[in-house]
């Protein structure tokens, strides 16, 4: 991306260790609980609950804060073991993908951090239930490695198999607060074959490739699923000092026509856009995006704050890609972008779809 990218949740603003912003950090937690992704099953969660492995945002700690378990962590912990065995936990992506790095976070977890972790990962197709993903065959994705206490573990993942689930093993026992499974969105879009879709979901595979400014908030919540529930959870800029105005790219799910524009400024309410344009380009398959000739989707026009605004385009020309463009500073909660694939991935021409 061409301003900053997207944190890597980690330790409260003014801890020591800044996290490593790597291009493999820019791509989507797969895992992540706002994306759909889920902790299916564990085997113990009796000092924390596994669900907090894949939750947004910075793990918290307040020290001295006992509850009926013991201290009370925001992670998943496991109780200490007296066996031979090692605990784990398995995730549903909330979006199938080919995963490129893996994020284990032992933040807050000091004396009863695991020593060692493994991730392993699995396909597996429909709507599986816990027992027979733990049934399914697991390909192992990070190799057993040692870890260390309060601190994060970071894993590139060389395999280009798309996968549903990830396996977290931890050796024996103890206490991680973050799961993250960064990686490439692969969609089955076949199954929409002749429907009007969002084109700029991330769940459909679109993906954020550029903006100005990501001050306050990522540009990537804009295409995330579901309602901003608050202004953190869109994209949020600095005020603008310069005479110039924001904007991001977009790069679509597959290449189509938009026909129906919805830019919503829900949650910015004393700094939303004044006003906003859409433009598209259709870049061929290796052709970087500065090579693009940009044409117009959706002049200037004026917004409103707080509101969902719905444009009907003109619907005349494939793009792959799309610039926003706000004037002159602000945000935005999420872009969508209706349209038709032109053609549809996975369906053939003479298919009759
Ligand atoms: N002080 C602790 O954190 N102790 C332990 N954990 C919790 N959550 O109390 C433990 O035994 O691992």
């Amino acid at each position: 991306m061409t301003a900053s990218t997207p944190p890597i949740p980690s330790h409260p603003a003014g801890a020591s260790r800044a996290p490593r912003r790597s291009e493999l950090a820019r791509l989507p937690d797969l895992a992540l609980r706002t994306y759909g992704g889920s902790v299916v099953a564990a085997s113990d969660e009796s000092f924390a609950e596994r669900q907090a492995l894949v939750r947004p945002g910075r793990p918290a700690f307040q020290p001295e804060t006992f509850g009926p378990r013991g201290q009370v962590y925001d992670g998943w912990e496991t109780r200490r073991r007296r066996d031979e065995g090692h605990d784990w936990a398995i995730v549903r992506l909330g979006m199938p993908g080919v995963v490129r790095r893996v994020v284990v976070d032992t933040a807050w977890f000091t004396g009863n951090y695991p020593p060692y972790a493994s991730v392993e990962a699995c396909t597996a197709a429909g709507h599986p239930s816990p027992q027979e993903v733990r049934d399914a065959e697991w390909t192992e994705i990070v190799p057993k490695s040692p870890l260390s206490g309060d601190a994060l573990h970071e894993f590139p993942v060389a395999c280009e198999r798309v996968f549903t689930h990830v396996r977290l093993n931890i050796f024996p026992d103890g206490g991680v607060s973050r799961l993250r499974v960064h990686g490439e969105v692969v969609p089955d879009l076949a199954m929409f074959a002749g429907m009007t879709i969002d084109l700029a979901a991330l769940e459909n595979g679109a993906l954020i490739t550029g903006c100005s400014d990501d001050f306050y908030s990522s540009p990537a919540n804009v295409i995330a699923p579901g309602l901003a529930r608050h202004q953190a959870e869109g994209w949020e800029t600095a005020r603008r000092r310069d005479g110039g105005n924001d904007w991001l790219t977009v790069r679509l799910a597959v290449p189509g026509v938009i026909q129906v524009a919805e830019l919503d400024t829900t949650n910015l309410v004393y700094n939303a856009p004044g006003a906003a344009s859409l433009m598209g380009a259709l870049l061929p398959d290796g052709h970087q995006q500065k090579e693009a000739e940009w044409f117009e989707l959706l002049p200037r026009t004026r917004l409103q704050p707080d509101n969902r605004h719905r444009f009907r385009l003109r619907g005349d020309r494939v793009a792959s890609h799309v610039r926003l463009d706000i004037f002159p500073d602000g945000g935005m909660a999420r872009l969508r972008l209706y349209g038709a694939p032109d053609p549809y991935p996975g369906v053939s021409s003479d298919s009759g779809t």
